[in-house]
């Protein structure tokens, strides 16, 4: 029998399905399903808006459900998430009529479910159509509200509100809504930036220097993954706040770098990029962690710089020398909390219980990894997220019981200009709504002279 083709909402239920039965991640999901059904640009890019949006947007759109669905718990899950995506595109998205949107849904439904199912979606949809959403106003608490509002757990806005205040975390869970613009990392030792992007356009890309880092160009249309001069190694695939590492860093042309927690190896090729004679010696947990930094490296022609290791790195002193190393980098495992635009389910499922398990193994890495900088020597610490338990507070602790180190006085020497006002002291934190980039955290410590 011939099988018809699957439509681009259809498809998007099954990414809402298999996200919240935490089979996938949304990103890694998306970017299968896009191949899987040869979607074309126009249908990827729908499908990229309706079911991260929906993700993004979950707790708001189970508000504006809830007058209109007797008993969510005993309403199979497939058919809440069909709601859910259909409430977002009336709402949210002005290209499709709601009759339209409407028709889908029910046609979607007559497929997975029987004829009552579709008569309940049908009935659900009409009267929203009809009464529209229900106004935020009535939920009386400003934390709860804000909470629905820009759809993050309760937890996390009392949490943020304590750490920065109000304003600055609305302005951050609204920021964490929008989709993010991808930008690219020009390979300097090939080509340089304004080069690249005459040729990007030339390919049919909509390209611009970032105002961030001087080595970023941002895509405004077209996948820069898929570019002839991604194959041929002239550009990366990275976020603004990423590249900045490398800059904190500030490797000379022949150190010897420790990257201890490398893969997929976006910073250690940043780092090799910077390299003439010198080494980065790339490490992660597992092998085919590590085979994606090779990869990497040698589609941007810098195997001479690159060694790879798989091993955990709470381990470094088993395998490399004292005070061997003019520059190590711990780019932690962390919660992720500040590229949520990017993972937007994370915010779901991380708890308070990680953020503390990973503060204590970020510890350990600092740890293990100190005794390995030569004197004289920097160390720097990076987390993609914006939680002080896993930032500042590791960085202070790590200072108040390493008494051979201290904080790094030149951190803003090395930095971009666009940064500079939000540097403090060794540390900087970028919220993801300063730049639309992920938000990030950086700290710089130098190993004394004894
Ligand atoms: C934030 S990611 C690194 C991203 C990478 N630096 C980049 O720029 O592409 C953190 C990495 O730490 C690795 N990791 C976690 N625990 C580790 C450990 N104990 N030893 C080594 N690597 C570890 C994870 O596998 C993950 O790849």
């Amino acid at each position: 029998m011939k099988q018809t083709k699957k439509g681009v909402r259809d498809i998007a239920l099954d990414i809402l399905e298999s996200v919240e039965k935490n089979q996938s991640y949304s990103n890694l999901l998306l970017n299968n399903l896009i191949k899987k059904h040869q979607l074309s640009p126009v249908d990827s890019g729908l499908l990229t808006e309706i079911s991260y949006g929906t993700i993004q947007r979950k707790m708001t759109l189970d508000y504006f459900l809830s007058p209109y669905i007797k008993q969510p718990k005993k309403t199979q899950s497939w058919v809440i998430n069909l709601l859910r995506l259909s409430v977002y595109q009336m709402v949210y998205l002005d290209k499709v009529p709601d009759h339209a949107i409407i028709f889908e849904a029910v046609e979607i439904s007559k497929k997975r479910g029987h004829k009552g199912t579709s008569s309940m979606v049908n009935g659900v949809l009409r009267n929203i159509q009809r009464n529209g959403v229900p106004s935020l106003d009535a939920i009386k608490d400003d934390l709860e509200r804000l909470s629905i509002e820009v759809s993050h757990p309760v937890w996390l806005i009392k949490r943020w509100v304590e750490q920065f205040g109000y304003e600055k975390t609305k302005e951050m869970c609204e920021v964490n809504l929008t989709a993010p613009l991808q930008t690219g990392r020009v390979n300097l030792k090939k080509i340089s930036r304004n080069e690249l992007m005459s040729i990007l356009r030339e390919e049919g890309y909509d390209v611009e220097a970032s105002e961030v880092v001087p080595e970023a160009i941002v895509s405004y249309r077209g996948n820069l993954a898929h570019s002839e001069s991604y194959k041929l190694g002239y550009l990366s695939i990275q976020d603004e706040s990423s590249m900045l590492v490398a800059h904190a860093l500030g490797a000379n042309d022949n150190d010897a770098v420790l990257d201890c927690c490398a893969a997929p190896g976006g910073k250690t090729t940043h780092i090799a990029e910077g390299l003439t004679t010198g080494q980065v010696y790339a490490l992660d947990l597992h092998e085919h962690k590590v085979k994606l930094i090779k990869e990497q490296a040698e589609r941007l022609k810098l195997r001479n710089n690159i060694k790879t290791m798989a091993l955990d790195s709470r381990k470094v002193q088993e395998h490399f020398n004292k005070e061997g190393f003019d520059r190590v980098l711990i780019d932690a495992p962390c919660s992720g909390l500040g590229v949520m635009r990017r993972k937007p389910d994370v915010k779901y499922t991380k708890t308070k219980d990680d953020i503390m398990k990973l503060s204590s193994i970020q510890k350990q890495l600092l740890e293990a990894a100190a005794p390995l900088v030569k004197q004289g020597g920097r160390l720097v610490y990076s987390t993609c997220t914006v939680d002080r338990e896993e930032n500042d507070q590791v960085a202070m602790s790590f200072l108040q019981d390493h008494p051979d180190f201290e904080s790094d006085p030149s951190l803003s020497e090395r930095m971009p200009e666009s940064v500079q006002p939000f540097i403090e002291g060794n540390t900087l934190q970028v919220f993801p709504q300063y730049f639309s980039s992920d938000g990030f955290f950086i700290a710089s410590f130098r190993k004394k002279v004894l």
